[in-house]
């Protein structure tokens, strides 16, 4: 079920260093947000706020409020384990399992937060979670082969694949088709497209024409220096953001002049 995204006041730290600064936003569920901005704005860093990520690296951490439907994904006693399987993460490079079969692949999340499945359910879920990433009809032959076998944009479905098999409500990608062909990509663009009846979508990006294809609404994060904080500068529909910007920075960065 697709569920709301806010953040209010939210600061992000690498130790003594605040990446980013005061980030407030509100997503609303069933729509797809494209993260943009200048390389080292803090837009994967805040990325990684949401699902508790971030907190993996030895002295980083967030102040402020991250809520999923009005509940804190930072509230005492929330395990973070739990919050991971309910904001899935796509990162940059297909990064599936290589000697684990497509199928195990896709269920990887159930093996690992330990839920036994019968043989019956677990088809039912790698079929759906694969026709989910549009993959199942190439692959439905070859389950028991390794992931490691595909082509790399049938390796990024095959890792959208496992997101979306533990049910998640949001879908957090980090820059997904930078690696890919621009035929692997449309294939995942058009699934992104897909996904929104699902799920809230964000996506960081660098590419400015791909925000406008996939995304409802767009957020631009700027830097005002090495060693500052990135700040979101401007959040709103993605045609406002690239036809009609408020902020003279969204202005410049969207029309080239910088970045
Ligand atoms: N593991 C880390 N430890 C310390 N600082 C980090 C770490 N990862 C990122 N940073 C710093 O945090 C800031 C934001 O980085 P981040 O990767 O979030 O930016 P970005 O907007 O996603 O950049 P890009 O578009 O180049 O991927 C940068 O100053 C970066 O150097």
């Amino acid at each position: 079920m697709s569920k709301r995204i806010q953040a209010k006041d939210v600061d992000v730290y690498y130790g003594k260093f605040k990446a980013v600064e005061e980030v407030n936003i509100d997503i609303a569920p069933r729509t797809v947000t494209a993260f943009i901005g200048p390389s080292g704005c803090g837009k994967t860093t805040f990325l990684r706020a949401i699902n508790r990520m971030h907190e993996v690296l030895p002295g980083a951490y967030v102040e402020g409020e991250l809520l999923l439907d009005g509940e804190n994904v930072y509230g005492s006693g929330v395990d973070p384990v739990s919050i991971r399987s309910q904001i899935g993460m796509v990162f940059q490079r297909p990064n599936p399992f290589p000697t684990m079969s497509i199928r195990d692949n896709v269920l990887a999340g159930y093996k690992l937060n330990g839920t036994k499945l019968n043989r019956a359910d677990s088809d039912a879920i790698v079929e759906k979670s694969l026709r989910g990433a549009n993959l199942w009809n190439e692959v439905k032959d070859r389950l028991d082969k390794p992931g490691s076998g595909l082509s790399g944009g049938q390796q990024q479905r095959l890792c959208i694949a496992r997101s979306v098999a533990v049910s998640p409500d949001v879908i957090l990608m980090d820059e997904p088709c930078s690696a890919l062909d621009p035929i692997s990509t449309l294939a995942v663009e058009d699934l992104i497209n897909e996904m929104k009846e699902q799920y809230t979508v964000i996506i960081v990006t660098h590419n400015m024409q791909q925000a406008a294809r996939v995304a409802d609404k767009t957020a631009f994060f700027n830097i005002q220096g090495i060693g500052k904080p990135g700040k979101l500068i401007e959040y709103d529909d993605t045609n406002v953001i690239f036809n009609s910007p408020s902020n003279q920075q969204t202005e410049d960065y969207v029309s080239g002049r910088f970045g």
